[in-house]
């Protein structure tokens, strides 16, 4: 005869498997109480007995020298059947559903049996906590009752073997995601010393956990402690989680940063700091080289801007700066109402200077003849290079009269110059804003004074 199978059966193995019970070593706690229904029924054999998927096995045993049995000739395999209340068996030779079982015609010769079912919580019995007698007998209410206490004791050693081992796993599941990821993490008691750090944070510091719990920072780093020790305070006065950037000098030329995040934690009721600090001495470190690459690259933007408005032999400013200037400044001058003028001057009689020295005291020349037109001019007047061996003078604020004596100065100037090759003069048109003048106009005026100042002689300043 096979025994029931209860109707929650699936459920029943698969929270027996959850317990973790089944082939575990024998444990004191379960040998103890079996010793006590042996003493408190009389009875010579007494089991903790799992009923699993096809065997009932004993966690706990006494005056029986196997630890499982097939499950279809198993007593308890019955007796889970109605969890609700013990089984209780006479003389199991005159019960049909017993009285051909091998326990009980075999040389084991079992006749009495008590059981009472191990229920968990949600009414699922795993199997029994159970005595056997190989006389058939009565087992009292009393005796009955006293299983039944010692059951419910069973039932709570399994349910905190069940809770150690849940707490167990949650405790595995917490370490490995603290030591995996790339962050340190640490929590501070009241007295800011640690008692929690995870993996990584003592590996980065080369520390043993001895070391840091019960320490705090003063003991590990004495130097940054102070500033840590702030920021602490300050989340523990404000009851607020912050983030910041902490340096932490490890050494003297390798400074450590870190993204810092501090909150207060409250664990049964007691004030605790959390931190977790992630290391972005690379992202310093790489920011650090952005921005010096970013000021050189304005540095040499701003080099090629020069440049591109600077003529490269003379320094002064080239035709494209004076165009863009000249229009600059007669929209000003037009705009305030205020006078401005323009000089054109020319090297006289270069062509037969380079063809006499060469080129390149011609290039000579015209840059010391360059940086004599700016040391002479005075602050405020542009001089440019306007063309091949001309140049212009823009003169902000000068009306016709002061154009002609800044004229005749920058003419004197190169004039009683001793030049070295030989003696070097220049001719200077001069022309000044009306109320209609383009750039352009003004231009050519000043260019028609230099014509006319070349044709009249030369060395000379010609009014336009
Ligand atoms: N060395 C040198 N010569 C230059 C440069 N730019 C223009 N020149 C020369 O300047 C001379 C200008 O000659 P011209 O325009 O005939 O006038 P000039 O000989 O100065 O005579 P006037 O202007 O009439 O007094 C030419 O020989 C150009 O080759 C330069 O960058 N370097």
């Amino acid at each position: 005869m096979q025994p029931p199978v209860p109707p929650n059966e699936p459920q029943r193995i698969e929270v027996l498997e959850q317990y973790g019970i089944l082939d575990t070593p024998p444990e004191e706690r379960y040998e103890n109480i079996v010793d006590l229904a042996v003493a408190l029924s009389g009875a010579p054999i007494a089991l903790v007995s799992l009923v699993a998927a096809d065997r009932q096995w004993f966690k706990a045993k006494v005056g029986l020298d196997v630890c499982e049995t097939p499950r279809n000739i198993s007593f308890c395999a019955y007796a889970i059947a109605q969890p609700d209340e013990p089984m209780v068996i006479a003389d199991a030779s005159h019960d049909p559903r017993f009285a051909n079982n091998p326990l009980v015609t075999g040389p084991r010769h079992v006749r009495a049996y008590a059981g009472v079912p191990l229920v968990t919580d949600g009414g699922l019995a795993l199997g029994t906590l159970c005595v056997l007698d190989t006389e058939p007998r009565a087992f009292s209410a009393k005796q009955i009752d006293a299983l039944r206490k010692l059951a419910s004791q069973v039932v709570a050693l399994l349910d905190l073997r069940r809770g150690m081992s849940r707490l167990e796993s949650l405790r595995l599941r917490f370490e490995s995601f603290m030591n995996a990821g790339p962050f340190l993490a640490y929590i501070k008691d009241s007295d800011w010393r640690f008692v929690y750090v995870n993996r990584p944070f003592l590996q980065r510091f080369g520390l043993h956990a001895d070391q840091v719990i019960g320490s705090s920072d003063f003991d590990l780093w004495p130097e940054s402690a102070p500033a840590f020790r702030r920021s602490d305070e300050a989340i523990r006065d404000s009851t607020q989680s912050q983030n910041f950037v902490e340096v932490l000098d490890a050494h003297p030329e390798d400074k450590l940063y870190w993204r810092s995040y501090k909150f207060p934690l409250s664990i049964e009721e007691h004030f605790y700091l959390g931190g977790v600090s992630v290391d972005i001495t690379e992202t310093q470190r790489q920011r650090k080289q952005l921005e010096d690459y970013q000021s050189r690259l304005e540095e040499a933007v701003e080099e090629l801007r020069l440049s591109s408005l600077t003529d490269s032999l003379t320094r002064t400013g080239n035709r494209r700066a004076f165009d863009a200037q000249l229009t600059k400044h007669v929209e000003q001058a037009g705009h305030l109402g205020r006078p401005l003028s323009l000089l054109v001057l020319d090297v006289d009689h270069f062509k037969s200077f380079n063809d006499t020295f060469g080129h390149q005291a011609g290039d000579e020349a015209l840059s010391a003849v360059a940086a004599k037109l700016r040391t002479s001019c005075g602050d405020g007047i542009g001089v440019f290079r306007y063309g091949g061996e001309e140049f212009a003078l823009i003169l902000p604020d000068a009306d016709a009269a002061t154009a002609l004596v800044v004229g005749e100065h920058c003419r004197q100037a190169i004039a009683l110059t001793p030049w070295p090759l030989r003696p070097l003069t220049i001719s200077i048109g001069t022309a000044t804003l009306r109320a209609s003048d383009t750039p352009t106009a003004l231009l050519r005026r000043a260019d028609a004074a230099l014509y006319r100042a070349k044709e009249t002689g030369r060395d000379r300043v010609v009014g336009g």
